[in-house]
């Protein structure tokens, strides 16, 4: 089906006639084009996340591969990177395998699956990275998240092995012998509160060993969750030094704080921890800096069980697919060159998603994408979430940006605000 976008603002520029045909932006009009009213739209590549759990195969009750994409799709996103932390692990070329066909099958978003580092996840012997890497799947992101690759010697073993084919470690750094026990951020509020702390300095010890582990085998390394000011110093200067590191952050710890533990509501618990206000403002300048390369959402659906039960008994993790855009929005404003580049054509350049985060005044950029009305604001209802499970810690919230459409190589994944198929 060919499109016309109407009226349509490319990243705030002054609005035009967009024509989609045959999977790519048209450089010229086309006869019968369906027509789209973008009056007031932005329209913006489409974003790519490099860190969702979908949950399947394993916990179908929380997410699946076609609910996650039916979230993603809602969200803008035209592509999200699968965590590996499913059950089975995605640990061979036959799991990433079927995870990667059940995406083409719902076909919303492109799903790219992550594979372990570790077999289980367990942190102890490397998996067929190579195999998942040759595989249909393609996988060129390897992680244990949910796990810290505490291992020194098998982080720089799996960042070795990497190499040769330009993959990537993401990591999620937690330095497990710190955080034993840990229910929120180490400081003040959990004093207060009595609960175990998750210290700063445990997220920031595994990422200065790393960087330097990355600069030593002259491999690409990705900083999962990046959460405390102290993280983006180390980062600052690995950078300044040339190392092949990049870094994402969530949404929530780019506005959401530890004081929130403070009435024990499971749904702010998660990894790495809500921090501190300075920290927020700290991660803020470094995605306004480039220090941080990405927003990534850490989509983590959990059902009702594991969520509403008492903080200490409840999983980590909280959705983001469907929400990341308007806190981003809410975040920096509407800085769209910013916002198109850390939640699109950066995170597709480190998943090295081809054809997405493309530049929409381009004949031929294929035709991913995404439609924003920002004038629009919403209320957030966990029940109306397209996602499996309800942990949004914005229920309530009053949020800017509404997504309007997607796009996915031409064909609408999503129409008036819903789900076009
Ligand atoms: N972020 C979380 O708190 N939880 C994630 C795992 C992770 O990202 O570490 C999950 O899988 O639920
Ligand atoms: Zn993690
Ligand atoms: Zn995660």
């Amino acid at each position: 089906m060919a499109y016309l976008l109407k009226g349509v603002s490319i990243l705030g520029a002054a609005p035009v006639d967009l024509y989609i045909e045959k999977g790519v932006i048209s450089g010229k009009p086309v006869d019968g084009a369906t027509v789209v009213d973008a009056t007031g739209l932005i329209a913006l590549p489409g974003l790519v996340d490099v860190h969702t759990h979908l949950r399947e195969p394993g916990r179908e009750d929380a997410e699946t591969v076609e609910t996650g994409s039916r979230a993603a799709a809602l969200g803008g996103y035209t592509a999200v990177c699968a965590m590996a932390n499913t059950s089975p692990v995605a640990d061979t070329a036959g799991v990433v395998e079927q995870v990667w066909r059940l995406g083409r099958e719902a076909g919303l978003v492109d799903v790219q699956p992550i594979g372990a580092v570790t077999v289980g996840l367990a942190g102890k012997q490397m998996a067929e990275l190579g195999a998942m890497a040759t595989s249909a799947a393609n996988v060129r992101i390897f992680s244990d998240d949910g796990f810290c690759v505490a291992d020194p010697k098998l982080m720089r073993r799996a960042l070795e092995y990497v190499k040769a084919f330009d993959g990537v470690i993401a990591q999620h750094a937690e330095e497990p012998r710190l955080t034993e026990g840990a229910q929120m951020h180490e400081g003040e509020v959990s004093t207060r509160l009595g609960l175990t702390g998750w210290p700063a300095v445990a997220e920031e010890a595994i990422i200065a060993r790393d960087v330097l582990l990355a600069e030593h085998v002259g491999s690409r390394l990705h900083v999962c969750h990046v959460s405390t000011a102290g993280s983006v110093e180390v980062l600052r200067q690995a950078k300044a030094r040339g190392v092949r590191v990049t870094a994402e952050v969530t949404p929530h710890h780019l506005l959401l704080t530890d004081e929130l533990a403070a009435g024990y509501d499971p749904v702010f618990k998660v990894n790495p921890p809500l921090r501190t206000a300075s920290d927020v403002a700290a991660l803020r300048q470094a995605v306004l800096d480039g220090v941080i390369d990405v927003v990534a959402t850490d989509h983590a659906p959990h059902a009702v069980q594991d969520k509403e039960c008492e903080w200490s008994y409840a999983r980590p993790g909280m959705l983001g697919l469907e929400t990341a855009l308007p806190i981003v929005l809410s975040v920096f404003g509407p800085q769209w060159d910013l916002i198109a580049d850390r939640m699109s054509i950066a995170p597709a350049r480190i998943a090295g998603l081809d054809g997405h985060g493309g530049d929409l005044t381009q004949a031929g950029t294929p035709a991913n994408l995404t439609l924003v009305d920002p004038a629009a604001s919403w209320v957030v209802d966990p029940a109306g979430l397209a996602s499996r499970s309800r942990n949004t810690p914005y229920a309530g919230m009053t949020l800017p940006g509404r997504i309007v459409a997607t796009f996915l190589r031409g064909e609408a994944t999503v129409l008036d605000g819903k789900v076009a198929k």
